[in-house]
């Protein structure tokens, strides 16, 4: 049996002009995933978003959510969508809780105790104007907008831009409650680490081609992991020659620092040979690895 992608576009080109935004990008959303699509400024993250929403049309190619051609059914998919664009326009003299009654009134069927407990989790004001709002409190608006008629599908673009950290972490719950009841998140953002906690899939996107599409587990096994290692007297670096996955491998003093990737057994056999006094490893740097895909880009970006 074969389930309907949540989220597909296949071929998906646009063009401005003699501009190619996005270049015959390929995509399948399974129901349940959070799917984080990264890429810098410029990328094609909006146009690919504005072409599964058909706010745009595509060049060449096709968008569908949940089975649902993006052009031919747009009115119909309407009803399983909940979206967050990056530059949210509202209305400022309405009060947050008027323009939640203005948007249910568009779609319908919003039970507003959900709203209502959306509010709560995350603290939003929705008495005073939206126009007297801070931006991170508007963003919360946009935030319960998006949610408040539980849709299937939910595309973000940058939501996360403004929200204080613990408001982000009650995000990410609301988030992996809306998937594990089945629906689906579509997640744009600059960073890897921005979406490394909820994502459960990663697409990247450079220059309107999207480049690699990974498994957040594979991501992190793949990332480099760092470790500080203190020996009762001085160890020398050739004693770590040839361990598989280890690089980087400085001394100070009888201090030994060394990155590995993978499993830390190889490293951890060697170093026990000696007298360790202490252990420590840090987190994996996903900003790194978001670095190593935008690399030459950002080498070129340099030499401009
Ligand atoms: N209406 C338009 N006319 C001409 N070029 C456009 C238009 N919309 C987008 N572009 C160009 O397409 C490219 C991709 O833009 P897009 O907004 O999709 O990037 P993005 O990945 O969302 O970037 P950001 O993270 O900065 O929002 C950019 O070079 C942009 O200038």
């Amino acid at each position: 049996m074969t389930t309907t992608p949540a989220i597909e576009t296949a071929g998906l080109t646009k063009r401005f002009g003699d501009f190619t935004a996005v270049q015959d990008v390929s995509l399948q959303i399974g129901p349940g995933e959070i799917f984080g699509f990264l890429g810098p400024n410029g990328a094609g993250k909006s146009t690919t978003i504005r072409c599964l929403l058909d706010l745009i049309r595509p060049s060449e190619g096709e968008c569908r959510i949940v089975g649902l051609d993006s052009r031919r059914d747009a009115v119909e998919i309407r009803r399983h969508l909940g979206f967050l664009p990056s530059d949210l326009a509202l209305y400022p003299n309405l009060t947050g809780r008027e323009t939640l009654q203005f948007l249910a009134n568009l779609r319908g069927g919003v039970d507003w105790a959900w709203v209502d407990a959306l509010a709560d989790r995350f603290d939003a004001d929705l008495v005073k104007k939206v126009g007297e709002l801070s931006s991170g409190n508007r963003q919360k608006v946009g935030l319960i907008q998006a949610f408040m008629n539980r849709p299937e599908v939910v595309i973000l673009d940058e939501p996360i831009t403004g929200l204080d950290p613990l408001v982000q972490l009650e995000f990410h719950t609301l988030m992996r409650e809306h998937v594990a009841d089945g629906n689906t998140v579509f997640l744009s953002s600059h960073t890897l680490s921005e979406v490394e906690r909820v994502a459960d899939r990663v697409g990247f996107i450079r220059r309107g081609h999207l480049i690699a599409v990974e498994r957040m587990s594979d991501l992190l096994d793949k990332a480099l992991r760092r470790v500080r290692l203190e020996f009762a007297s001085p160890v020398p670096a050739s004693a770590f020659d040839g361990v598989e996955g280890v690089h980087g491998v400085a001394v100070e003093g009888a201090s030994v620092t060394a990155q590995y990737e993978g499993s830390m057994g190889p490293l951890l056999r060697v170093a026990t040979a000696h007298d360790v006094l202490s252990l420590e490893s840090s987190s994996v740097d996903l900003d790194e690895i978001f670095l190593e895909f935008y690399r030459d880009e950002l080498t070129e970006a340099e030499a401009v």
